[in-house]
């Protein structure tokens, strides 16, 4: 079997990179690291790597948005595994560098976000230097940029760098964050059903009625699919035009979930399906006796039985 060719955020050592390596046969294959998630889905997109590694969801920042609007739109992508990165962070500095020198700190935004009551109470004047990931920024301070005189980083990168001083670790408001990231390729063949599955839709708010949300929840609702993510997104097309960004437990292949699916393409016909694959907590999905695969194939017999007379 060839090589694969994976791109993710990079570069070296972000939490993403951390994700990738989870990947079994990543730590072999070719690796691209790419400066933003765009740029990391379009290799894809293009066939220059077979699949990309990009975060889509953190327990305290939630969402980000830079994925779930790529993967919305323009050619289709689908997902075909998860993987869960607890994070920590610390800030570091060039040598002698001391926090009361600090008036500038670089970092990815999401990190940022998750620093923010440590970053008040310990460097409360401090600048924010946007960052395109945790490790650009501590790599910024390596390179010299004058822009910023401390970024926070992952402890991973902090430890291979000497160029680098830790200046305070832990330093992340909560200490049980963990990011979610998708590794993402073209439409093939659907990952297998595991019984402990996740599939993700994205689902155009059909024409602005009242209900018309309700009508889409409805279709999990009525066949016993449980939601564990669902996020509204504006479409850019005009102000009030969104659409929801919707992870559901169960796998295409589940009757329900195939239901649901069918269920959201005759309500908003441009529902884009994202992926069926395996949950990275391995949690099996919990199905009602009525909802299960016996359940509606007994339904249709039943059905087909009345049609034939
Ligand atoms: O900057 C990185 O190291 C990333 O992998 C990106 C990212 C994110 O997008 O949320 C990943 C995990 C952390 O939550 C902070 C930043």
């Amino acid at each position: 079997m060839s090589a694969l060719t994976y791109t993710f955020l990079g570069p070296e050592g972000t939490f993403t990179e951390t994700a990738l390596m989870q990947v079994p046969g990543a730590a072999d294959a070719s690796r691209i690291p790419c400066t933003n998630v765009n740029t990391a889905l379009e290799r894809v997109r293009n066939g220059e790597a077979d699949a990309a590694m990009v975060p889509i969801e953190n327990s305290v920042e939630g969402g980000v948005t830079a994925t779930l609007d790529a993967i919305a739109t323009g050619p289709e992508l689908r997902i075909i595994r998860e993987a869960l990165v607890p994070i920590t962070f610390v800030l570091v500095a060039r040598p002698g560098v001391v926090v009361s020198d600090i008036k500038r700190i670089s970092t990815h935004g999401h990190a940022w976000a998750q620093c923010r009551l440590w970053v008040e109470e310990n460097i409360p004047n401090a600048d924010y230097v946007p960052g395109s990931s945790t490790a650009a920024s501590a790599m910024g301070l390596l390179e010299g940029d004058a822009h910023y005189d401390a970024a926070i980083c992952a402890p991973l990168i902090a430890g291979e760098q000497p160029g680098l001083n830790v200046l305070a670790e832990n330093i992340g408001d909560n200490p049980d964050a963990v990011t979610r990231f998708i590794l993402v390729s073209r439409p093939g063949t659907l990952p297998e059903r595991t019984g402990a599955d996740k599939t993700t839709v994205v689902v155009p708010l059909p024409e602005d009625h009242p209900g018309a949300l309700m009508e889409i929840l409805d279709q999990f609702a009525s066949r016993g699919v449980n939601l564990s993510r669902i996020e509204s997104r504006p479409t850019g097309q005009y102000l009030g035009h969104y659409f929801f960004s919707i992870d559901a437990d169960g796998h295409a292949s589940d009757s329900r979930v195939a239901d649901a699916l069918a269920g959201l393409h005759r309500i908003s016909p441009a529902t884009r399906f994202l992926g069926s694959y395996a949950r990275a907590d391995k949690q099996a999905a919990v199905v009602a006796p009525h909802t299960s695969d016996a359940a509606f194939a007994s339904a249709h017999a039943w059905v087909q039985s009345i049609l034939r007379g």
